[in-house]
């Protein structure tokens, strides 16, 4: 589905420039789901951010299907997001005003080809929150908002879905819970890119890619 070549990202000018991918080689398959672990600091998220068509300044290639990633423009990355990515943050980044339909209905609203979209119930029954619809973020826990966003995120049926330590903020109980849904996203077809600190998580993963000073040091697939 995705091929990294020669990725390299660095930030900051001068002397105090820093190099934080170094030389990232990666493929990823159509329905895999890979982890991406290692220490703070080491890249993670920014790899992430590539792969996601948020980053456009880093040299390398950056195939997603037949596109050229890298080559893009702005514009371009905005449409690529939207026809292909679906984002999990630790944070849930619900909006506090909206109901959870409501919440959900944005990530609709932002996809690019509506005709293929799950309806919201059925979207609720997925994640297990049937009948919630119009409850407010605040009326729920963390575990169900991170559930609520996980909906959003795959409202339009992304192609990707990414998510940026999705359990960071929750106890071992609640993470697993999240974990189970997510591996039963993977069970139904979504190709799914995790970042975490999490060992756990690590467990349900096909390939654990590890990382350290913005290089991956290992890739172990699991049997
Ligand atoms: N916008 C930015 N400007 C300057 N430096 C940045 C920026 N974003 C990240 N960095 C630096 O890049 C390095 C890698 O950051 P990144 O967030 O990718 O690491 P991470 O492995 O995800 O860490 P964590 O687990 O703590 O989230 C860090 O040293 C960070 O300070």
């Amino acid at each position: 589905m995705l091929t990294l070549k020669q990725i390299n990202k660095a930030y900051g000018l001068g002397e105090a420039r820093a190099n934080v991918l170094n030389d990232i080689n990666l493929n990823i398959k159509q329905g895999e789901l890979i982890v991406i672990l290692g220490p703070s600091g080491s890249g993670k998220t920014t790899l992430l951010n590539v792969i996601g068509g948020l980053e456009f300044d880093y040299k390398g290639k950056y195939f997603f299907k037949e596109e050229e990633i890298n080559r893009m423009r702005e514009s371009r990355l905005i449409e690529f997001r939207r026809k292909n990515i679906g984002f999990v943050y630790q944070g849930y980044n619900l909006l506090p005003s909206l109901t959870v339909e409501e919440n959900i209905k944005l990530g609709y609203n932002l996809a690019w080809d509506k005709k293929d979209n799950y309806n919201i119930d059925e979207l609720l029954e997925l994640v297990g929150m049937k009948g919630y619809n119009k409850k407010y973020p605040f009326q729920l826990s963390g575990g169900e908002q991170q559930r609520v966003s996980i909906a959003r995120a795959i409202a339009k049926k992304p192609n990707l879905l990414l998510a940026d330590e999705p359990t960071g903020a929750l106890d071992d109980k609640t993470s697993s819970k999240i974990m189970d849904l997510i591996k039963k996203l993977n069970d139904i077809g979504t190709t799914i890119v995790i970042v975490t600190h999490n060992n756990e998580i690590a467990k349900i993963a096909d390939r654990l890619i590890k990382m350290n000073s913005g290089k991956i040091v290992d890739i172990v697939e699991n049997k």
